[in-house]
């Protein structure tokens, strides 16, 4: 299968795109490693959190997300809660579900250098 970060995202404004069903983006999932699926109010969606290690951080975290948002015309819900929590949901907000913009996005900030931002780990016991 290709690899999702060699993909661009293509304009939501086609009257033919559909959401995918429940089922290929179970598939597809294997793809986007660390995201989750999730259903708000009927909407499928991408889910993925991160804890960073300030909140100027998860700041710098967003402006790195954005840049990718920019440059594939596809944008993400970015959260930042309590401080250091930074979610992020992934949907097409024009079909009110999952395409595979939505995923190709999602491999995209998987693969951003964030490692500097991020909170280390505790240590195993
Ligand atoms: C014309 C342009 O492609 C659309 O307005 C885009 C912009 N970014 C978008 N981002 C997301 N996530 N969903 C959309 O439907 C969407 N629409």
């Amino acid at each position: 299968m290709d690899d999702l970060t060699t993909k661009r995202c293509v304009p939501c404004n086609s009257k033919d795109m559909r959401p995918m069903t429940e089922q290929s983006a179970k598939e597809q999932l294997s793809q986007v490693h660390g995201w989750n699926l999730s259903t708000e109010g009927g909407v499928m969606k991408l889910h993925r959190s991160w804890k960073v290690k300030s909140f100027t951080k998860g700041l710098e975290f967003f402006q790195l997300v954005a840049d990718v948002a920019e440059a594939e015309g596809h944008h993400p819900d970015l959260h930042l809660v309590g401080w250091n929590d930074v979610k992020i949901d992934i949907w097409t907000h024009a079909v009110g579900g999952l395409t595979e913009n939505d995923f190709i996005l999602a491999a995209k900030i998987g693969s951003l250098q964030v490692e500097h931002l991020l909170r280390k780990k505790p240590a195993a016991t």
